[in-house]
């Protein structure tokens, strides 16, 4: 079995906020160390910058994908184009070839209250 700490929350960063939150995201590209997760999870999503929760997603799969391999497919569900695609994740992962895509539905954008 693959090792790595099972992720129990994730962050994105406060550009994303708006196309996570409408559906026009619906993948997130991750290296290795991000990849513990599985379908059916749902995972609280925070900010990177503030780390404030902004919504619940379910983690609907997990797929290995190269950098070199990505398609305007992928490009789509990230809402990007493919160029803007590329530079995008050669920023956050400098040089990474290895990338895992999670496909994900957002579940829940309401902090829930007990009363
Ligand atoms: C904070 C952070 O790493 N955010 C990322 C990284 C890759 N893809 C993405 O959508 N968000």
């Amino acid at each position: 079995m693959g090792g790595g700490h099972l992720l129990t929350k994730i962050t994105f960063f406060e550009r994303f906020e708006q196309d996570i939150l409408s559906g026009a995201k619906t993948i997130t590209l991750r290296d290795e160390a991000e990849s513990h997760v599985f379908a059916g999870q749902i995972l609280p999503v925070s900010t990177f910058e503030a780390d404030r929760w902004f919504c619940d997603i379910k983690v609907i799969e997990v797929v290995p994908v190269l950098f070199s391999a990505l398609t305007e497919q992928h490009a789509a569900q990230e809402n990007m184009t493919l160029p803007e695609l590329r530079r995008v994740i050669q920023e956050i992962y400098p040089g990474l070839e290895q990338l895992f895509q999670i496909r994900f539905c957002v579940v829940n954008t309401r902090a829930h209250s007990i009363n």
